[in-house]
């Protein structure tokens, strides 16, 4: 028996549990569905596969650690939100994750794009994504990326400052186009997330304040703009949410002033955006909506609301990213080391070290995010052990898997998969420690291909002026 194992026993014998949510799971080696990619298993030998692709083949073509992403899920993710948001268009946020197939992808199932920065909007055209169907959205855009937006004819840009008014205007005059522009609105909403991911309370710094005023005066002054043209209103109230309260709320404050810009200025504006932050499943304490839900709650909210302030529903637009991405996507690490930490009362923390860590998974430092794992390479009986998946780095907060159940014969060579991890994890990526960031592998029909390669030494090395 491993150190480890006996570990195993002792955290049973002094009930080191964990927190409340999180309960030794009756098979260790079961995996929670909802936790993963519609084509994930685990076979006989409990290995893990993706669309009939074992991780253990996916380790040895391409490495640890590695991205894996379901690329059917993903496609289906998007039809599911295009199908049950029929009429609405449906702006993928390419923030959660955006290489050249994901722009791909994103196309052919027929969504519009939401970017917020000059880079973004490369990907999104180096990939070929029709121009009309990209949003820009951002709340310090320069010059440079405003005029690269006007040139290449991006369908909507979301105004964020006064400031900005001023740089579009000149950079549209110029060119002799008028912009079409949404107006994002601050609407004063408490969205229940980290706040960190909250966009629509008053002290953050997205968007024009609705209570204060400011956003009634910005509206005057774009309508005044010839070379402004507003489409419409926006709001984003954050992200990982899943209370339908919080975009009721949002809901109601920006069709009121809607209405307020039809009384006062005698235009109906044609759009809507109610932004994205519809929250995931990260572990099995949290139970997402799925679209056909959320569109029918949305719908029936947004219809309430303009019959009580007596205006047509405008074109209504959405943008998803996590829901979309997050899912998708597990991370597959390898076993390192494994270390027993002593704790009080004669307890015990099982740390369970992988070739990754905060550079590939910032989430858990940055909102301390939680998310579960599962041993990936084999099948094992031994007893379950709550374990803490930590990566790589020097930092003591560099924390994958906060707490998991992991057989307590878990080892250096074992892969380990963590779900979840499609969204704000390798777009998030940095290269602390001079670590290079891990690959994208795309796996459908059997066939595994790289969408993004593994940055290489010679990668980290290659900005020195040496
Ligand atoms: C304006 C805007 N739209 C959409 C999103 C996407 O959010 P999520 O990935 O939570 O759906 C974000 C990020 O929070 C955002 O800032
Ligand atoms: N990066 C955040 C979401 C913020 C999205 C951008 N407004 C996360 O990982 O949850």
């Amino acid at each position: 028996m491993s150190r480890a194992h006996e570990a195993g026993a002792l955290h049973a014998e002094v009930g080191h549990r964990g927190p409340a949510w999180l309960q030794p799971p009756e098979d260790p080696n079961a995996l929670v569905p909802s936790l993963w990619p519609r084509n994930v298993t685990k076979n006989a030998q409990g290995v893990l596969t993706v669309a009939g692709v074992e991780v253990t083949k996916l380790a040895e073509e391409f490495g640890t650690p590695a991205y894996v992403v379901d690329e059917d899920d993903f496609r289906a993710r998007c039809r599911e939100f295009r199908d049950a948001f029929e009429g609405w268009k449906v702006y993928y946020a390419a923030k959660a994750f955006l290489c050249g197939a994901v722009v791909r992808w994103v196309d052919e199932e027929g969504l519009y794009l939401d970017v917020c920065t000059g880079g973004e909007l490369a990907a999104a055209l180096r990939a070929g994504f029709p121009t009309e169907r990209i949003k820009l959205h951002g709340n310090n855009k320069s010059v440079a990326e405003l005029t690269r937006a006007i040139d290449v004819g991006v369908g909507r840009i979301v105004i964020d400052s006064y400031d900005e008014i001023d740089r579009l205007c000149k950079v549209a005059a110029d060119r002799g186009v008028r912009a079409s522009v949404l107006v994002r609105v601050k609407v004063g909403v408490e969205a229940h997330t980290h706040e960190y991911i909250a966009t629509a309370h008053e002290d953050q710094k997205f968007g024009f304040s609705l209570a204060g005023g400011e956003a009634a005066d910005v509206i005057a002054r774009v309508l005044d703009e010839p070379a402004l043209e507003l489409k419409g209103l926006h709001s984003h109230i954050g992200s990982q949410i899943f209370d339908t309260q919080a975009f009721e709320v949002a809901a109601r404050r920006v069709i009121g002033l809607h209405a307020e810009v039809r009384a006062k200025h005698g235009v109906t504006l044609p759009e809507l955006c109610l932004g994205g932050g519809f929250g995931i499943a990260y572990t099995t304490k949290d139970d997402p909506a799925p679209p056909a839900q959320l569109a029918t709650e949305l719908a029936a909210i947004v219809e309430h609301e303009c019959r009580a302030f007596g205006v047509q529903v405008p074109t209504m637009s959405i943008e998803p990213g996590r829901a979309i991405a997050g899912p998708a996507v597990f991370t597959l690490y390898e076993v390192g080391t494994v270390k027993v930490v002593e704790l009080d009362a004669g307890a015990s923390r099982t740390y369970v070290a992988v070739d990754g860590g905060m550079s590939d998974n910032i989430r858990p430092a940055l909102y301390d995010a939680d998310y579960s794992c599962t041993l990936a390479s084999r099948r094992s009986d031994a007893p379950p052990v709550l374990s803490r998946v930590v990566g790589k780095h020097c930092e003591a907060g560099d924390i994958v898997v906060k707490d998991e159940f992991l057989p307590g014969d878990v080892r250096a060579g074992d892969l380990l998969a963590v779900p979840a991890t499609g969204a704000y994890c390798r777009s998030m990526a940095s290269n602390y420690n001079h670590v290079p960031r891990p690959p994208v592998v795309a796996v459908r029909d059997g066939a595994a291909r790289l969408i993004v390669r593994r940055e290489t030494e010679e990668d980290l090395l290659r900005l020195d002026v040496w």
